[in-house]
């Protein structure tokens, strides 16, 4: 990186907990065991998986939540309240309509109190830097999406923060858009035309985070915790098709794809602390059972086995496809192994299976495997009418998991259970009933 590094960090995390106490008393677990610090003169970007505590981090850092446990340092001090060295740019540009471009960039400086002249006066400076000459006054509805971003980064620099922080700040906006907006910013960052000394970037995005990082770090999920933390020390500009930038993106994928592989690369930190409860109870993906059959016979079809490559052939992104490797994981139909992913034999007998084959084999690997499945068919089986409300499933669920991702987890379970026909689902009483008794288990 071609700014002078310094020892001292801007903001430092240590052994940060985040949690959430629900209605019923549980506690649910966000984050747990953060140890990171943000120095002066780098880009940080935190990837993970959908629910990984990302922006609830990023939220932390900016001091708009606090830690339920641990402590955050800026320059050494605790933070207490809204941190003053940050601003944010968010992925749905948070403009105000009413007000014009000129208006909406000063908004920060506003807030902090700022003279109407010298507002007005570094407002105007930075749209300059960040391309917006001439559109002072027009409104957010008259402007493109990318255009409307630009607002955001003005108004976010304008107060001049130490480190900016930005939440998928360009995944709203067309791909074209997206990297011309991307390799701007970095420009200014690199001619330091920008008078930010830090950046976090919150994205879903590997290859994103490989073009503008300096460092990675990869959080993992149930609870959210740091699974690795990577330097890149690619030169800028980096060229996408280059085999150290492939190698990269490659290495990260695999660490994304595999849960299995923890800690790796990571600066000496206090160790992991025990698992929680809710550490151990298995996270269903919001996935049919339709696109895990889709991505079976795909590998099928397929030669390559390399889980990055093959997302690209398909043009998805990690998050497109990494809740079906998953679940298609949690069922036991595939093996992941270094980024690669390979069809059990089990998985071979389902894609040359009727209908009715499939169906059995889902049945067996749901009810060895998926232990929500086991709990609902005891349950089911207990009970003389073999009908058991949705209600108590999801009170078992909200003990592991927030309210909405019970409700998520619950729809979940009950499609792939109704697909196994392990059990039904009677919409207007809101009922689980057992389909059949299962031999198969
Ligand atoms: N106020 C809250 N109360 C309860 N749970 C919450 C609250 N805020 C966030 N969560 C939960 O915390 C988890 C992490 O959320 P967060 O938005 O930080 O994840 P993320 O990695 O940024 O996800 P995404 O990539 O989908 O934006 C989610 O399961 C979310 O439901």
């Amino acid at each position: 990186m071609v700014l002078n590094k310094v020892t001292e960090h801007l903001i430092a995390l240590k052994s940060v907990r985040k949690s959430y106490q629900q209605p019923n008393g549980q506690e649910i677990v966000i984050l747990e065991n953060i140890n990171l610090e943000l120095r002066p003169g780098e880009i940080v970007a935190l990837l993970g998986p959908s629910g990984s505590g990302k922006s609830t981090l990023m939220r932390i850092v900016a001091g708009l939540i606090s830690p339920s446990k641990g402590e955050v340092l800026y320059h050494e001090r605790p933070l207490v309240g809204l941190n003053p060295g940050v601003a944010i740019v968010f992925q749905s540009f948070a403009l105000y309509p009413w007000l014009s471009v000129l208006e909406n960039v000063e908004l920060g400086l506003k807030a902090k109190g700022e003279p109407l002249e010298s507002r007005r006066q570094k407002a105007l400076k930075m749209i300059d830097i960040i391309g917006l000459d001439g559109f002072e006054n027009a409104y957010p509805k008259e402007l493109s999406g990318g255009m409307r971003q630009r607002v955001g980064f003005a108004r976010a620099l304008a107060v001049e923060p130490e480190l900016l922080c930005m939440d998928e700040p360009f995944s709203a906006l067309d791909v074209l858009t997206a990297e011309n907006l991307r390799f701007e910013l970095l420009d200014l960052w690199l001619e330091r035309r920008i008078p930010t000394k830090a950046v976090l970037i919150v994205t879903h995005g590997i290859e994103e985070a490989v073009i503008m990082a300096d460092r990675i770090i990869v959080l993992g999920r149930n609870p959210g915790r740091i699974r690795a933390d990577l330097p890149v020390t690619l030169p800028h500009y980096r060229d996408r098709k280059h085999p150290s930038f492939q190698a990269l993106v490659d290495r990260v994928y695999t660490i994304i794809t595999n849960p299995d592989l923890d800690k790796i690369d990571t600066p000496a930190t206090p160790s992991v602390q025990a698992a929680t409860p809710q550490a151990r109870y298995q996270s269903l993906p919001a996935v049919r059972i339709g696109s895990i059959a889709g991505l079976l016979e795909l590998l099928e079809d397929r030669q390559e086995k390399d889980l990055y490559r093959l997302a690209q052939e398909l043009q998805l992104e990690v998050d497109d496809i990494l809740p079906i490797v998953e679940a298609a994981k949690l069922m036991d139909f595939v093996e992941l192994a270094e980024g690669d992913i390979s069809l059990k034999p089990i998985a071979q007998e389902f894609i040359n299976g009727g209908i009715d084959e499939r169906k059995q084999i889902v049945r067996a690997q749901l009810l060895t495997h998926i232990r929500l499945v086991q709990q609902i068919y005891r349950l089911l089986e207990a009970k003389q009418n073999q009908r058991i409300p949705e209600e108590l499933v999801l009170d078992i669920l909200e003990t592991h998991f927030s309210p909405k991702e019970a409700e998520q987890q619950l729809e979940t379970v009950v499609d792939w259970g109704r697909y196994a026909e392990i059990y039904g689902y009677d919409e207007p009483s809101g009922q689980i009933f057992l389909e059949q008794a299962v031999v198969s288990h």
